[in-house]
Order: C-alpha cells, then sequence, then structure tokens
C-alpha cells in the first residue's frame, strides 16, 4: 500500500509502544455498547447487584442481634420474637445469598452473548468498509483485529460488571465499614488504607497484562498459522511428502514456548505482588481480631460485636477484594477495548471524494496514464511508468514473464490500491474520484486467486451478483445460464444434488450424498461463471482464466467466452500464448514496464520479446520444428 493511501488511524499507534489508558470516551462506548445489546438485562443486573451488596451487611447485623438476644435471655429477658425475627431474617438472607449470584451469572452471560453480537457485527461491518487490500497484508492491523475481536464481546460486558462491582463493593464496603466505625474508627480506617495500594498495584498489572498480550499477539498469529496448517487437508499431502510435520511441529512449539514465558513472567509479577498484599491485609484483620478479644475480656464489647467484627473485617477485605478484581478485568478489557474502537471507527482505507462520480457506462475505455506503484515504500516498485489503453469493445491481453506486473495491474484496475504515480481514467474519469463498490459493479472478474467457497454450487455461483445484500439476486435459471457460459452445467448437473450439492466434506454430516469435491478445472469454471452471472458489466477481467484446463475444455471455453464477450470491453492474462493470440490488442510487459504492443502478428513481425516466447512455447508443442 502506498504511504499516501494508507490510513494513519488504523497503523500509526501500532508500535511496540502502543498506549495502554483507558480513557472515559472507551468507557462511555463501552457501556453504551452493553446498553444498546440488552438495557433490560443491565437494569436487572443492576438491580440484583445492589441487593447482593446489601445481603451480607443485613446477614452481619442480623447475627449481631441474634447473639446479642441469647446473651440478654441468658441474663433472664424473654425477647423471642426479636431472636424468631432475626432468625427468619436470617434464612431470607442465605436464601438470597446462595440464588442471587445465579441469577446474575445468567445475566452476565447473556449480557455478554448479546453484546458479544453486536460488538462482532459492527466490527466486520467495519472490516467491510475497507475498500483496498493493503491493511489485510499489513501484520499489525492483523494483530489489531484479533485483539479488536475479543475485546469487543467482551469488554462492554466486563465493564459492566466492573461498573455495577465499584457500586456493589461501595454498598458493601460502606455497611461494613460503618459498622466497623461504630465498633473502632481506627480498625475501619486501617483495613480501608490497606485496600488503597492493593487498588493501585492491581490497576497497574492490568496495564502490563494488557500490553504483554500487545506483544504476543504475533506469536500467537503465528501459533495459529502452524495448527491450521498441520491440519489443514491442502497442507496434508505436502506436509506428509516432505516429511514437514514435525518441522511445523517445533515451530509452533516454539511460539507457545515463547508466549507463555511472556504470560509467565506476569503471573509470577502478580504472585508476589498479590502475596505481598494478602499478608499485609493478614496482619491488619489478625491485629483487629486480637485488640477485639481483649476488649470483649474487658466488658468493653459484646459477643455479638465481636462477631460482628469479625465478619466486618472479612466482609470489608473480600468486597475491596471482589471489587479490584472486577475493576481491573475490566480496566484490562478497556484498554484492548481502544483496538475495537479504532477498527470500527476508521474512516475509508482508501481516499474516497464527498461525492463520488458515478461510473459512467463505458464507451470509450480504460487508460492507464503513467503508472507507478508499489507495494508499500520498502517493497521494489512493481509498475514503472505504464501507459496503455484498453478501447471500448475490444479484447486486451497482458503478457509477461512471471513477476511482470500483470496481477498487480488488475488489482489496480479494481482499486484494491492506488497508484503511487500517474492515473488510470475510466471513460477519461481518474478511478481514485469514483466510489470502489461502483466501480466493482461495472466489472466481472475471474482472480488467478480465485475463491473455491465450502457452500452449495448454486450459492458458488450466486455470490458474483450480491453486493451489498445479504441474499442472492440471481434466480435459479441466470444460475444455470452463467454455468452454462462458464462450461459447467453438465459437470454440476451429474453431482449428487445438482446445484444444491455442497461442494465440501467439511460440512456434509451424516449423508455421505451431501458434499462433494471438485477438480481444480471445475472451480475454475465455477470461478468463471460466478465472473460472467451479473448483467451489465462493462468490463471483464479473466487473469489466467484456463490455468487449471485441459486444452480441450480450454478450447470451448475460450469459445465459450468470445461469445460472450463479444461487444464487451475484456482484460486477459495468460502464459499460454495461444489462448490470447486473438486478442485486438496484446501488452507484453516485462519487469512493470510495458515494452511491446500490437495486435499478435504485429508482434511477431517485431521479433521481440513476445515473439521469443511465443516461438518458445510453439516448440514445446511441436518439438520437431524447434
Ligand atoms: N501483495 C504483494 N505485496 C508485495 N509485493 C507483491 C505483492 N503482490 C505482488 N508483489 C510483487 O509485485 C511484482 C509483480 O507481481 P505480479 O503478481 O503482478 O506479477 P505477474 O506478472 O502477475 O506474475 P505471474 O505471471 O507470476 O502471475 C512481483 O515482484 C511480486 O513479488
Amino acid at each position: 500500500m502506498t504511504s499516501e493511501t494508507t490510513n494513519p488511524e488504523i497503523t500509526a499507534p501500532m508500535a511496540a509502544d502502543v498506549r495502554m489508558k483507558a480513557s472515559p470516551a472507551a468507557l462511555a462506548r463501552a457501556l453504551g455498547l452493553a446498553w444498546q445489546a440488552g438495557r433490560w438485562h443491565v437494569l436487572a443486573y443492576a438491580i440484583l447487584a445492589l441487593l447482593e451488596a446489601a445481603v451480607p451487611v443485613a446477614a452481619a447485623w442480623l447475627t449481631k442481634s441474634a447473639l446479642d438476644v441469647i446473651a440478654h435471655r441468658a441474663s433472664g429477658s424473654s425477647g423471642s420474637s426479636a431472636l424468631v425475627a432475626a432468625g427468619a431474617g436470617l434464612a431470607v438472607a442465605g436464601v438470597a445469598a446462595i440464588t442471587l449470584p445465579h441469577v446474575s451469572s445468567y445475566l452476565r452471560q447473556e449480557l455478554q452473548r448479546r453484546t458479544g453480537r453486536l460488538a462482532q457485527d459492527r466490527l466486520f461491518a467495519g472490516v467491510e468498509r475497507l475498500a483496498g487490500l493493503a491493511k489485510f497484508e499489513d501484520p499489525a492491523f492483523l494483530d489489531r483485529m484479533s485483539l479488536a475481536h475479543t475485546s469487543g464481546g467482551a469488554a462492554p460486558s466486563a465493564v459492566v460488571s466492573g461498573t455495577l462491582a465499584v457500586c456493589r463493593g461501595f454498598v458493601t464496603v460502606l455497611g461494613f465499614l460503618g459498622s466497623l466505625l461504630v465498633l473502632s474508627p481506627l480498625l475501619a480506617g486501617a483495613v480501608l488504607v490497606a485496600a488503597l495500594p492493593a487498588l493501585a498495584a492491581e490497576l497497574r498489572l492490568s496495564r502490563q497484562r494488557a500490553s504483554m498480550m500487545w506483544r504476543i499477539g504475533p506469536m500467537e498469529r503465528r501459533e495459529l498459522f502452524y495448527r491450521q496448517l498441520l491440519t489443514s487437508v491442502r497442507a496434508a499431502k505436502e506436509l506428509r511428502l516432505f516429511g514437514a510435520g514435525r518441522y511445523f511441529r517445533s515451530r509452533m512449539n516454539a511460539e507457545r514456548l515463547a508466549a507463555d514465558s511472556e504470560r509467565r513472567r506476569l503471573d509470577r509479577r502478580e504472585l508476589s505482588v498479590e502475596g505481598g498484599l494478602g499478608l499485609l491485609s493478614g496482619v491488619i484483620s489478625g491485629g483487629g481480631l486480637i485488640w477485639a478479644l481483649f476488649a470483649a475480656v474487658e466488658g468493653r464489647l459484646t459477643a455479638g460485636d465481636i462477631a460482628l467484627l469479625a465478619t466486618s473485617i472479612v466482609g470489608v477485605q473480600s468486597a475491596l477484594a471482589g471489587l479490584v478484581g472486577e475493576v481491573t478485568m475490566a480496566h484490562q478489557q478497556l484498554l484492548n477495548f481502544d483496538h475495537y474502537l479504532t477498527v470500527t471507527g476508521a474512516g475509508p482505507d482508501l481516499p474516497v471524494p464527498a461525492r463520488p462520480v458515478v461510473p459512467p457506462t463505458l464507451r470509450y475505455g480504460i487508460e492507464f496514464r503513467d503508472v507507478w506503484f508499489r507495494y508499500s515504500p520498502e517493497h521494489p516498485w512493481s509498475l514503472r511508468g505504464v501507459s496503455f489503453t484498453i478501447p471500448y469493445g475490444s479484447a486486451v491481453a497482458l503478457v509477461g514473464r512471471n513477476g511482470a506486473g500483470k496481477s498487480t495491474l488488475v488489482k489496480l484496475l479494481c482499486r484494491f490500491y492506488d497508484p503511487d504515480r500517474g492515473a488510470i481514467l475510466w471513460d477519461g474519469v481518474d478511478l481514485r474520484d469514483l466510489d470502489p463498490a461502483e466501480l466493482r459493479d461495472r466489472i466481472g472478474a475471474v482472480f488467478q486467486d480465485y475463491m473455491e467457497y465450502d457452500l452449495t454450487a448454486a450459492e458458488n455461483i450466486a455470490i458474483g451478483d450480491v453486493a451489498g445484500r445479504d441474499k442472492p439476486a440471481a434466480s435459479a435459471a441466470r444460475i444455470e445460464a452463467a454455468a452454462r457460459k462458464a462450461g459447467v452445467h453438465d459437470a454440476i448437473s451429474a453431482l449428487p444434488r445438482g446445484y444444491d450439492t455442497l461442494l465440501t466434506r467439511m460440512f456434509f454430516g451424516p449423508d455421505p450424498e451431501a458434499g462433494v469435491v471438485l477438480s481444480g478445472g471445475q472451480w475454475q469454471r465455477l470461478a468463471l461463471a460466478r465472473a460472467v452471472l451479473g448483467e451489465g458489466r462493462d468490463l471483464l477481467v479473466l487473469d489466467e482464466p484456463s490455468s487449471g484446463l485441459d486444452a480441450e475444455a480450454e478450447h470451448e471455453i475460450h469459445n465459450r467466452l468470445r461469445e460472450h464477450r463479444a461487444g464487451r470491453t475484456s482484460l486477459l492474462i495468460s502464459h499460454r500464448l495461444g489462448a490470447v493470440r486473438e486478442a485486438d490488442v496484446l501488452v507484453v510487459l516485462d519487469d512493470g514496464q510495458v515494452v511491446e504492443q500490437g495486435s499478435h502478428d504485429e508482434l511477431i513481425t517485431l521479433d521481440g520479446l513476445y515473439r521469443k516466447l511465443f516461438d518458445l512455447q510453439a516448440q514445446g508443442y511441436h518439438p520437431a520444428d524447434a
């Protein structure tokens, strides 16, 4: 991708020193997302959280009053009704303490599912807005995507939980601190002060964890790559042939080992920090209890007071620990949520004018005017001052050696990238002035690395006309007509379920007839059918449309395509020079430059690179003439 067309929003902060700060705006966006995903769940979750917070405090006071009534009974007073009330209250609190966490756990899970769905949809809508290809070749962007996917779903519900944990923690801590204050203000202060360093230390640790996750992102992606390689059917042949399984397994293990050592380092740091903090709170609570026992012996505290004190110390400490845990979890998710916000909030990666020109129906042709292009400033030039025209209604063929720049030209023509210098003009309009989606609506194309979708045969073709919709637009008759044009109708009709046959062995289930595997040439014909499905396209681009076909099939396909192309503008790329010799103009590329152009006969007369390549191929077919 060129430096001029890269959206800096997505890549700029991707360096190692990625910003690790949870902003209030990110917090608001995460809460907003959770609210949009399920406002009733958020409300119910909030009410339950407050109830849960009040239960332990109420139970502590009920216990204290029950113990005090019992102590008074020992000294002669009745108090039966108070005892019954305290007992009943304790029973209700017990039931609430057992059931409420289950209900709130369900609500949390449901909220997480809802926010997960909404966040995933928005994230991929953001990815869809990327009109070019460069982002998908940028490792930093891929790392950001993977973190965005995890955090987009998890962060909003974690932030809701964290926020509610703060509220719950406040209610519980204030309730217990109030109780402690009544008994010993000094102890209340000590317990509170001990919690503050814990919060600061945990927040620091969560920042370190988020930055560690960023560092190990590339290792996790590489590990995933090796894992998929080791189980992919495409790779299985070569891995077995070369006995390369062990080689890739050891690379996979090395990535896991490196990521684990980063994780271990942080776990150890957490262990020492949290161990130290645990010791501090143990000393405070132990000291507090010893003081209380002496005070009870001296008659300054009752048995109920001791029970309340012990429960309050433990209650404050565990509420604070829970609060700190939830807040740090939410904090960490929020740090990663930044990646989600960046991807979903990014503008287009290719500059699109505020008022794009609607591509006019092609009437004159497409002109490459002094086009220079390299994939990034670090790459060498792939195209160096390319100029030629594809006149309306004619077939132009691009020929040249491997790496000459033919496919790159096609990618620029579909505006997957913009030229660094020069311009491509569609009837005189610069492609940069058009909306990429509208431009692509005018082009039917088969790429060299076409896709094989694990879907039915009909769906594989119908994808050729789904632009911007969530359902295919083509009727069964149109799909069949496209299949006929691509010469694949008979092969599809012979499948166990015709056009409804699944073209995969991955998802077919127990029915052996439901999934089949096509041959390479048949897949290529399906890709062709996809390209010719869309009606009213101005330009047909075929990058190596017959590389997987046998000679007879190639001949037949070219005849059919010639009929289909009649009167249409087309750009063909092929290494089989016999297949493109009929083109109106042949453009010969070499090392990113146009070195010859003209008809087959003209280029043969010219006796240059084309003639050399053509003669070499011809000799291969007729060795006797060599
Ligand atoms: N995504 C990419 N990132 C970086 N460099 C690339 C990329 N794609 C192609 N190139 C480079 O651009 C140059 C032209 O490649 P291109 O694929 O256009 O050649 P081609 O003429 O289509 O070759 P072939 O006949 O082998 O298909 C090559 O040097 C190639 O290494």
